[in-house]
């Protein structure tokens, strides 16, 4: 990314059920001038979720299939299925010099680190595990499988929040959001 376009990939990293999607979802409400990359994934869709709105739901085929033509800037297995980063609407948008938000887990966070090393790199942290096991709960999409899965990853993307620019914790949801607010748009 040319230095004129710093901090307008933004990669927005935490474990599932800290509040990366209520954090991003304010985020775009309050700033038009951010954009959302839809992901692509073969997890099956959770009720009210919208093709191409919360992602693009693929087949395992066609997943791989989107690999082998290098149609993702980065893709990761995550509790059992393929989440990836469509290349070309942010290559599109960085191009432009828009703003852009990666919402992704670890690994492709890593990923875009070594692509595109000036990307703004932000991870989410829960005030407490407990707090974190109670929010996934509270949002009854999961199974218990499913929690216990997604509780252990959160213990091992956690470990590696050093890597991250910045950690922001997510306890009072309006001064999280003014932190990141303040990191994306540090002039204002
Ligand atoms: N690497 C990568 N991770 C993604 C992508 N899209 C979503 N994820 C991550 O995949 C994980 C699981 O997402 P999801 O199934 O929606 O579960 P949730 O986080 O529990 O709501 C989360 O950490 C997401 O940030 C992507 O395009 N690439
Ligand atoms: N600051 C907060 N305080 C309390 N609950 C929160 C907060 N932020 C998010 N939540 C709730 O936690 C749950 C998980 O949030 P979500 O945005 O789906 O997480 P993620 O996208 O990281 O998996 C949701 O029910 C959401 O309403």
């Amino acid at each position: 990314m040319p230095a004129n376009q710093l901090g307008k990939l933004i990669v927005i990293t935490g474990p599932s059920g800290v509040g990366k999607g209520t954090l991003v979802n304010f985020l775009l409400q309050r700033h038009p001038q951010l954009k959302l990359s839809i992901s692509a994934t073969t997890r099956q869709p959770r009720p009210g979720e919208v093709e191409g709105v919360n992602y693009f739901f693929l087949n395992k085929k066609d997943f791989e299939t989107a690999i082998l033509n290098q149609e993702l800037l980065e893709w990761a297995e995550y509790a059992g299925n393929y989440y990836g980063t469509p290349k070309a609407g942010v290559i599109e948008e960085i191009k432009q010099g828009n703003y852009i938000i990666l919402e992704i887990e670890l690994a492709g966070a890593r990923s875009v680190a070594d692509l595109f090393p000036e990307a703004l790199r932000i991870f989410i942290l829960p005030p407490s595990i407990e707090e974190l096991e109670q929010r996934i709960r509270n949002r009854g999409t999961n199974t218990e499988e499913s929690i216990a899965n997604r509780l252990e990853i959160a213990q091992k993307e956690i470990a590696a929040r050093d890597e991250f620019d910045l950690q922001i914790v997510n306890d009072d949801l309006e001064q999280a959001i003014a932190l990141l607010e303040a990191a994306i748009f540090p002039s204002s």
